[in-house]
């Protein structure tokens, strides 16, 4: 039988703990083998300007994901075209690993989004999308309500963002709880988002 790979795209700047809750939840309570972790160089809807150096967001990324087996970081964008196109980067892993069968994994904000993205009726046509529930402005579309494709998981919201994480560091607040200690003891060592 073929290997089910659910790939949890991001910018993960930086990973936290709603991404490992989102991961570890999705390989232990679904039909997939494994969770790839990918990250986004940089998503075509965001600009670039708070990004961290693409090295340091793989690492933060391995270091969240040590211990847990099925889930596995990949730098597979780093090589491919910027603004990172998730149909494109679909395409590739494709042809390259034939014999898997993806699908993606994402946060109801960026389903909030789809619409917009380039492409993404091929990307409905060929894959499942496993989308976690949380709070987030704007609607969804109408289209994507009960398409056979988008998968809603039932699971506990974790209001944690990148952006909180970001801001809070930039005020010198504890952010501790909210990583992986050794995405933390990271952040604190480099002096990063100060
Ligand atoms: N707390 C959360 N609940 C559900 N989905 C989430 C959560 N945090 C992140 N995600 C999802 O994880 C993926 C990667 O998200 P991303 O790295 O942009 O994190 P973020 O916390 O949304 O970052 P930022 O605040 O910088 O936008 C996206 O699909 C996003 O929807
Ligand atoms: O393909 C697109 O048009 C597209 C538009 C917006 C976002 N994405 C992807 O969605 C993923 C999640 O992005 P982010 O920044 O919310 O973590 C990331 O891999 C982006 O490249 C993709």
């Amino acid at each position: 039988m073929n290997r089910k790979v659910g790939l949890f795209f991001g910018s993960f700047n930086p990973i936290h703990t709603g991404h490992l809750i989102i991961a570890n939840h999705m390989v232990e309570n679904s039909d997939l083998d494994e969770v790839w972790l990918i990250v986004t160089p940089h998503n075509p809807l965001k600009k670039k300007s708070t990004l961290l150096d693409n090295h340091h967001r793989l690492e933060m990324v391995y270091k969240a994901c040590e211990g847990y087996e099925k889930l596995k970081p990949s730098d597979i964008e780093f090589g491919l075209k910027q603004p990172n196109y998730t149909v494109d980067t679909l395409a590739h892993l494709q042809e390259k690993y034939p014999t898997n069968d993806f699908c993606l994994i994402m946060g109801e904000d960026n389903l909030k989004s789809l619409h917009r993205w380039k492409n993404y009726e091929v990307i409905l046509e060929h894959h499942e999308i496993y989308v976690y529930p949380r709070i987030a402005s704007g609607k969804t579309s109408e289209e994507f309500k009960d398409h056979a494709k988008i998968v809603r998981v039932d699971a506990p919201i974790v209001e944690i963002s990148a952006t909180f994480i970001r801001k809070s560091i930039a005020e010198k607040k504890n952010v501790r709880p909210l990583l992986a200690a050794k995405v933390w003891e990271y952040i604190d060592l480099m002096n990063f988002y100060k």
